[in-house]
């Protein structure tokens, strides 16, 4: 059964999914190395917001792995990689200590900063799907006040190892297991641009109005990317926003630690989006 192929659950659960783009946290470029100035900007803003709001906002955290498990993933071919194999075996556990390891950073520097942030590692209760014992449980947290902080993980399916992206974490659990009031990237650009952001004359899109069908006007170019990226960059990102937004669920994307991120967390959505502190991308269904 495909990843999408069952629903655990289809009322809406009161809260916000906010994605850590591994570009934004991490130096995506040097192996495992941390952005300590955008994730304490990340979490000064979480803090903020949970803050002025208390037990009002339930927040799931869900990370990517920039610079951690990317570079073992890819040396290691463990996307597609055989149980059969010993070198992928050793490739999977070498990519979940990397990415554990940033997901431990994350977490620190949530629960150092006051908030009950709880680690959760997909490769536990994650297939093809997530079991929807583990839905429940996440649930449990987040009612009882918790931040649970999914990441980016080496999962098993059948006897394959696989590389569960965090967007595709973002996608399952908003479309199919919570239903959020919205769903946010933070991510280590703007938003999404018509070319390669570097690129001359790059436009950020603003708006992008998606069909029932899953089709939009706007024509985006991408560039490839980091060579060790194991998961599709930001083509995959906006085909997993598109997916959400089909779905009834609003997404948004801005620049980590940036006051559009802020303003968008301060639950002013989709207000903000029409103050001048916005600058970003929103993608949802048309009509
Ligand atoms: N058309 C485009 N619009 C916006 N960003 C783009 C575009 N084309 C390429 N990019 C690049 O995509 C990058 C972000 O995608 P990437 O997948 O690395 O982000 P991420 O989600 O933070 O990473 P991770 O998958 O590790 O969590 C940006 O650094 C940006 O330069
Ligand atoms: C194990 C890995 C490399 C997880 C990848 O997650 P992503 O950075 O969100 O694509």
């Amino acid at each position: 059964m495909g990843m999408m192929g069952k629903r655990h659950v289809g009322n809406r659960f009161d809260c916000v999914v906010v994605k850590l783009g591994g570009a934004a946290i991490t130096r995506k470029g040097e192996l495992e190395t941390l952005d300590h100035e955008v994730l304490g900007a990340v979490v000064e803003h979480i803090r903020l917001v949970k803050e002025d709001q208390g037990g009002k906002l339930r927040l799931v955290v869900v990370h990517g792995a920039g610079s951690f498990g990317h570079f073992q993933a890819k040396e290691y071919g463990v996307q597609g990689g055989s149980l059969d194999d010993e070198r992928t075996i050793r490739g999977f556990a070498e990519t979940r200590v990397s990415v554990t390891k940033l997901n431990h950073a994350v977490v620190s520097a949530l629960t150092e900063a006051g908030i009950p942030a709880v680690g959760i590692s997909p490769c536990g209760f994650w297939d093809e799907e997530a079991s929807p014992k583990s839905i429940e449980i996440l649930k449990h947290l987040l009612a009882s006040g918790f931040v649970p902080v999914v990441h980016g993980d080496a999962i098993i399916q059948g006897d394959r190892t696989v590389i569960l992206s965090g967007d595709r974490i973002v996608n399952y659990l908003s479309v199919e297991a919570l239903r959020p009031r919205f769903v946010l990237f933070l991510s280590d650009v703007d938003g999404i641009f018509d070319r390669p952001p570097a690129s001359d004359g790059a436009q950020l899109i603003r708006e992008i109005e998606v069909e029932a069908s899953g089709r939009f006007e706007q024509k985006v170019e991408f560039a490839s990317g980091h060579d060790h990226d194991t998961t599709g960059g930001m083509a995959a990102k906006v085909e997993d926003g598109v997916f959400i937004a089909k779905h009834g669920i609003d997404v948004l994307i801005a620049r980590a630690g940036s006051t559009a991120a802020l303003c968008a967390l301060q639950r002013t959505f989709p207000a903000c989006l029409s103050d001048d502190k916005w600058r970003g991308t929103r993608i949802s269904l048309k009509g």
